[in-house]
């Protein structure tokens, strides 16, 4: 039988993973979600035609499996509010940046299944990576439906470790955000050398679909993708001898350990918070 799933907090993400499963034949009756606020509810109902509930105990007590979508800063208070309402058997998924399994398996306050997830948001064109690690509690049924709900969205890896989770954040959850702000750096430039916006985005947008399809479909490694662009005495080499002169590798191993130092703080702040 196909299983309810509740979505707690739906904004963004929860929407985008909702909207994959819809797209992939999920029945809408079969999904529900909460808000606080009456417009969105009736937005969500209206747009994807999802159950859309005020009162999280309720969803929770219908659902079978439970997917956590609200910002990491509420997690706490959220699951700690209808914990009452929680049954052994149900799967509650989490895809709250820093917060481990353990913190939520103590708000949760009973034996059950809990996946951590970290999902991101190319999830809402059915292109998204997320990484995933469970808690002792999930069984094979149980791990098979995360992956088949994942799949609607795009591709999931599991991880072994908990560790893992704060690389998979900086390499893939906020990943999307250093791209985007490339492509803004190219366009702003290319601009400035007078080629219109829309011209100069769909140029660049397409040189980093294509690089990232090279780097997916052809088994080379990315350094030999790099030199076969890179003629002698040619444009190409001015451009990356100009990333070296900055020190490239610096830059963004500075970012994705800023990145990771602040998921292991966060993961630090609501762990103290279990107790
Ligand atoms: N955005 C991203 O790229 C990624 C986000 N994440 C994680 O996804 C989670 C959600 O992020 P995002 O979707 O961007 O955030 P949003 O703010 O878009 O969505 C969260 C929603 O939760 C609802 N909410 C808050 N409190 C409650 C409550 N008590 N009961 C019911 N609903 C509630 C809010 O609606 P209302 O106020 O109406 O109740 C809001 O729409 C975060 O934990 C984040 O770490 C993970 C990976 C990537
Ligand atoms: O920035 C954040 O905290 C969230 C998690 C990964 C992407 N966005």
């Amino acid at each position: 039988m196909t299983p309810s799933i509740a979505f707690i907090g739906v904004g963004n993400m929860a929407s985008a993973i909702f909207s994959g499963m819809l797209a992939t034949g999920y029945p809408a009756d079969k999904i529900m979600g909460t808000s606080r606020t009456p417009e969105k509810r009736h937005y969500y109902n209206e747009q994807y035609g999802i159950a859309m509930l005020a009162d999280n105990d309720s969803a929770v007590g219908q659902a079978d499996i439970v997917v956590l979508c609200v910002k990491p800063a509420q997690m706490q208070s959220v699951v700690e509010g209808f914990s009452s309402q929680v049954r052994e058997g149900q799967l509650f998924i989490s895809v709250a940046a820093g917060i481990e399994l353990d913190s939520l398996a103590h708000w949760l306050g009973k034996p059950v299944a809990v996946v951590r997830s970290m999902p991101n948001t190319p999830s809402q064109i059915g292109a998204g990576m997320t990484g995933l690690i469970a808690n002792q509690y999930i069984n094979d049924e149980q791990k098979s439906q995360v992956s088949e709900l994942f799949s609607s969205i795009g591709n999931s890896v599991w991880v072994e470790n908990e560790v893992h989770m704060h690389t998979v954040t900086s390499l893939s959850g906020s990943a999307p955000a250093y791209f985007f702000r490339f492509i803004e750096a190219m366009v702003k430039n290319a601009k400035e050398q007078g080629l219109d916006e829309a011209t100069s985005r769909e140029l660049a947008s397409n040189a980093m679909f294509g690089a990232a399809r090279m780097v997916m479909e052809l088994d080379e490694p990315i350094e030999q993708l790099r030199r076969n662009i890179t003629s002698p005495k040619g444009t190409t080499e001015q451009a990356l001898l100009s990333f070296e002169a900055a020190d490239i590798d610096k830059i963004v191993a500075d970012a994705m350990m800023a990145c990771v130092n602040r998921s292991k703080e966060m993961a630090a702040d609501f762990a103290a918070k279990k107790d």
